[in-house]
């Protein structure tokens, strides 16, 4: 278990973590997202003790990182793959770190086939691909069999094969009952990793609540419909009272009705239909909202302002109801300013 109390880090003027306080509990995934300068990587080194607090307090099964007589027994981590000595072999360079940390040689092979390197293992690293360079990261992280593993952006650069691996073993590792912490700035891919969420922006906490919840209460749902009739659909859809969106390539959007519902109103009118699709807004988008005031270096018109209208062209993928990943309820925009203090629950979560 990683908790954080009141954990803040200053630079100069800059509060680059700001009195955060969650707990990371064991047997699921936990996703650490926020958008780029979040904060993410400040907390994580001060996880490790590798950056002092400016105040508040972080603490490793109870005790302080620098309390552990064996840390690596008790914490591992990935945080840059790239900080590996490119002129030592793959096992030489985990050797090193077992012999320094009193960690039986032979879990240098057993590691070495768990991440797959088993065959390249007497060969240099610098040689080494990025998704091997990340093999190798996290086998040193699993090095000391400990109980809390944490991932600094694991996926970044890998392809898919590599990233399907990576989530397995984060899934795997948690399942054996390990507390996993893994940053991201991609809500999508947390969706199909985490089972818990904290969400951070400006090195303030804005979420802390289970996936779960978190597409429940945030995947807006609503009704696409399209027509070679569009003023008269309009005219019926207004008149039965609901309010419709039109969209760029001349559909319909309409909020709080079913599906059904719009198709027999249709067909009362004698109104032909060429879609009638349940739709729902992606997790993504419901991410940029949650963080839209947090973002430090806005692309121009690509994220979404709080409860406004999502910019043409931004990364938005609504996708049909019933998707594996995607059930919930429809959202409430006008509440989204709130969502920030609606998240921040630490007991909401599946966590243990
Ligand atoms: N050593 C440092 N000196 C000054 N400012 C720093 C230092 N380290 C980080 N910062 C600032 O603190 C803020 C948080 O940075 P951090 O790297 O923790 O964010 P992050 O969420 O990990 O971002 P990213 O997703 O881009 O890696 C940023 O504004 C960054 O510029």
């Amino acid at each position: 278990m990683i908790e954080l109390q009141g954990l803040t880090k200053r630079y100069g003027d800059k509060t680059a973590v700001d009195h955060l306080t969650f707990t990371v509990r064991p047997g699921v995934v936990t996703g650490f997202l926020g958008p780029n300068g979040a904060g993410k990587s400040t907390t994580m080194r001060m996880m490790l003790g590798l950056d002092s607090p400016s105040g508040g307090d972080v603490r490793i099964d109870g005790r302080h990182y620098a309390q552990l007589s064996e840390p690596l027994k008790h914490i591992g981590a990935l945080l840059d793959a790239k900080s590996i000595h490119g002129g030592r072999t793959a096992y030489n360079h985990l050797l090193c770190i077992a012999q320094s940390n009193r960690i039986p040689r032979h879990r240098v092979d057993e590691v070495l086939e768990t991440v797959g390197l088993t065959a390249v293992a007497r060969k240099r690293s610098k040689g080494f691909s990025l998704g091997m360079g990340q093999r190798l990261g996290i086998a040193a992280a699993l090095l000391g069999d400990p109980e809390i593993l944490m991932f600094d952006e694991p996926v970044n650069g890998l392809d898919p094969e590599g990233i399907h691996w990576i989530r397995n073993l984060m899934k795997g590792l948690a399942a054996q009952g390990r507390t996993v912490f893994v940053s991201s700035h991609l809500m999508s891919e947390m969706a199909l990793t985490a089972e818990h969420l904290i969400v951070i922006g400006r090195g303030r906490l804005l979420a802390d609540t289970s996936m779960a919840d978190f597409i429940e209460r945030n995947s807006r749902s609503y009704v696409r419909l399209r027509t070679p009739q569009p003023e008269r659909l309009k005219d019926v859809l207004s008149a039965a009272g609901h309010t419709v969106v039109t969209t760029g390539d001349g559909a319909f959007e309409v909020t709080g009705v079913e599906a059904a519902q719009l198709g027999e109103l249709a067909a009362q009118h004698q109104l032909v239909l060429h879609e009638l699709s349940p739709m729902r807004a992606s997790l993504e988008e419901a991410f940029m909202q949650l963080t839209a005031e947090s973002v430090e270096y806005h692309a121009h018109g690509t994220v979404a302002p709080v409860g406004g209208p999502v910019a043409a062209g931004a990364h938005l993928a609504p996708v049909p109801q019933g998707q594996p990943g995607q059930p919930g309820q429809p959202g409430q925009p006008e509440q989204q300013p709130q969502w920030g203090a609606q998240w921040r629950n630490p007991g909401s979560g599946k966590g243990r």
